[in-house]
């Protein structure tokens, strides 16, 4: 996958990052701008809380345990910009992360996570502040690898594996969370087709997953969203692994809109549907998923006659009776679940 780098800054300190993904240079947040794949790859270096408000805001980076990361780092280097008055401004600039977006979870633990760590230190703040985000990375990358290795024994010798949106590296720290049990099935040498989802209206599956596994050398089959009954129809897919914003305490699943659909056509065609989420997308404050906030998107992504108004929800969720098994870090859950 991607390659770990180190950057040292002035004063000899290790910044650790990933060339092509999210890194946390000397004052900087570094980013792909996924707006831009998969015609090209490009990087944002981002030092102003604004800039990186406004790239979460427009899934320049995007995926939730991804956004999760990205404020944690986000945070770290505009706090390096601090002059005074510390703790209150990190705490107002961990605000305005926070209003970025209000669906994944991730977010609002990775911002937590960085502000009580810092209320338990008495010195070296920024210091603290930028092993805490780094730390957050880090894990991330773990969990997701781990989601892999507990996911991938549900990937059996020429499968079909229908995904929604994109779940992969790009979506994380590394290594993805749906994907990472198909990068891990890959590396062991099994083959199976991927029918990524287009995913409408940003078109995450057909832009990212396919690139992503294309990239790595996984069979992947774009279709369109509206095509997922038909390739079920014709017993095209064994198997359906999706990610997930934000996991209710009694395993309600929201995710990218139309994953409630897959789910339940996926019901009606005797076809296994799991979900793949590290544990800082669970939110066990919530008992079930109507209560997780739904993002509604500009209408100006949908696209649509002049004056006819538009609805355009980023997620829906899926009930916990359509989930056949929910994978995290710690292994395959299996219903009931029980996560508060
Ligand atoms: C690994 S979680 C990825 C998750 O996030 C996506 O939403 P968005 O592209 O709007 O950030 C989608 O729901 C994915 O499943």
């Amino acid at each position: 996958m991607l390659e770990t780098v180190r950057w040292i800054t002035a004063e000899g300190k290790v910044l650790a990052g990933f060339e092509e993904g999210l890194a946390l240079l000397p004052g900087k947040l570094r980013i792909i701008d996924q707006t831009k794949l998969p015609k090209e790859l490009v990087y944002l270096e981002l030092d102003d809380i604004d800039e990186i408000v406004a790239a979460i805001q427009r899934l320049s980076v995007r995926g939730a345990p991804a956004i999760g990361c990205a404020a944690a780092l986000g945070l770290a280097a505009a706090a390096q910009h601090v002059d005074a008055d510390f703790e209150a401004k990190v705490e107002i600039l961990a605000d305005q992360l926070a209003a970025s977006r209000p669906t994944a979870v991730n977010l609002f633990w990775a911002l937590e996570r960085c502000l009580s760590h810092l209320r338990r230190c008495d010195k070296n703040h920024l210091q603290e502040l930028l092993r805490e985000a780094l730390a957050i990375l880090e894990e991330d990358i773990q969990m997701c690898q781990s989601i892999g290795k507990h996911g991938a024994p549900l990937i059996e010798e020429g499968m079909g594996i229908l995904t929604h949106c994109n779940a992969g590296a790009l979506a994380t720290g590394d290594f993805g969370t749906a994907l990472s049990p198909m990068y891990v099935a890959h590396e062991a040498g099994r083959k199976f087709t991927v029918y990524s989802d287009e995913t409408r209206p940003l078109n995450q599956g057909s832009r990212l997953t396919a690139w992503e596994l294309h990239q790595s050398g996984v069979d992947v089959v774009t279709i369109c969203d509206n095509m997922a009954a038909q390739v079920m129809k014709e017993g095209k897919i064994d198997l359906v692994i999706v990610g997930s914003d934000r996991i209710a305490a009694n395993g309600d699943a929201a995710n990218k809109i139309g994953t409630y659909g897959v789910a339940v056509l996926a019901k009606h065609h005797g076809i296994p549907f799991y979900v793949a989420a590290p544990t800082s997308t669970l939110d066990a404050s919530l008992a079930h998923g109507g209560l997780i906030p739904i993002e509604i998107r500009d209408a100006a992504e949908v696209g649509a006659a002049e004056g006819v108004r538009v609805y355009n929800p980023a997620f829906d969720v899926t009930p916990s009776e359509l989930i056949a098994g929910i994978i995290t870090e710690n292994g395959l859950h299996k219903p009931p679940y029980n996560f508060g």
